[in-house]
């Protein structure tokens, strides 16, 4: 499976974000998406879960006999940086409500617990409401609703920003876990972590998305190399 951009533009007012980006993203994939403060990311982000009307561009999954259907609305998963939950719920009852309403997308469900579980919650804090869950807890609680539908396309607003390292590394080893049958494009401002979790690194810089070849991924070099582009295309 194949994620395909083609010709994606977004202007806010003058000010041109995303300049024609065609890009192709493969499945099984981790993308580093790096950019400067204010490039584009989360406008990238906002337009292809259609949060965000374009002025031009379609999106696609293609099949690997080379059938293409446009993205729809089930096969997105978005992470904010910032969670958003209802503070009134308890874990459990939101939990509850998010697979009750997604009944039919859910393949193969699991029970609620399993699901804590699955993302290291502990028992103690499952009946608990989610407006007294920590900054990480409530991340988790995110992720995972976005990923029991098992999205084809799972974006990540740099999420793993403000978490402690435990937690952090936790879902770094979920990101991995996942990344087999989906594609996993996650924004952040930190190189290393990039450089850490995932396969690709994708610069976006000047409106336009630039893959960076990763000859040798943790060598200060290559670290030297995509400053300097980030620092080059926004001198232009
Ligand atoms: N709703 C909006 N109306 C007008 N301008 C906007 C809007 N949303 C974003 N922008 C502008 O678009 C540009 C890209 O913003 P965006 O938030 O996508 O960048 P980003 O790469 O996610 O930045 P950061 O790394 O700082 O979070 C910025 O110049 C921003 O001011």
């Amino acid at each position: 499976m194949k994620f395909i951009i083609e010709h994606l533009s977004k202007n806010f007012e003058a000010k041109k974000v995303l300049k024609d980006i065609n890009f192709t993203f493969e499945e099984g994939k981790i993308y580093g998406l790096l950019g400067r403060n204010g490039a584009g990311k989360t406008t990238l982000f906002n337009c292809v879960n259609g949060d965000l009307k374009t002025d031009s561009g379609n999106f696609y999954l293609e099949d690997e006999l080379g059938h293409r259907r446009k993205v729809i609305a089930t096969d997105i998963g978005y992470v904010l940086s910032t969670p958003t939950v209802p503070e009134f719920l308890t874990g459990r009852e939101f939990l509850k409500f998010f697979m009750d309403i997604n009944e039919k997308s859910i393949k193969d469900p699991k029970s609620i617990d399993e699901y804590f579980d699955y993302m290291s919650i502990d028992p103690e804090d499952r009946d608990k409401l989610l407006k007294d869950y920590s900054h990480g807890m409530k991340n988790k609680m995110q992720m995972l609703i976005n990923i029991i539908t098992h999205p084809n396309i799972l974006l990540l607003d740099e999420p793993l920003t403000s978490l402690d390292v435990v937690v952090a590394e936790e879902m770094k080893q979920l990101l991995r876990s996942l990344k087999q049958d989906r594609i996993t494009i996650f924004s952040t401002h930190i190189m290393d972590l990039a450089l850490d979790l995932c396969d690709e690194i994708v610069l976006l810089s000047h409106g336009e998305l630039e893959v960076v070849d990763k000859a040798d991924l943790n060598s200060q070099e290559f670290k030297d190399k995509i400053i300097e582009t980030l620092r080059e295309k926004t001198n232009e």
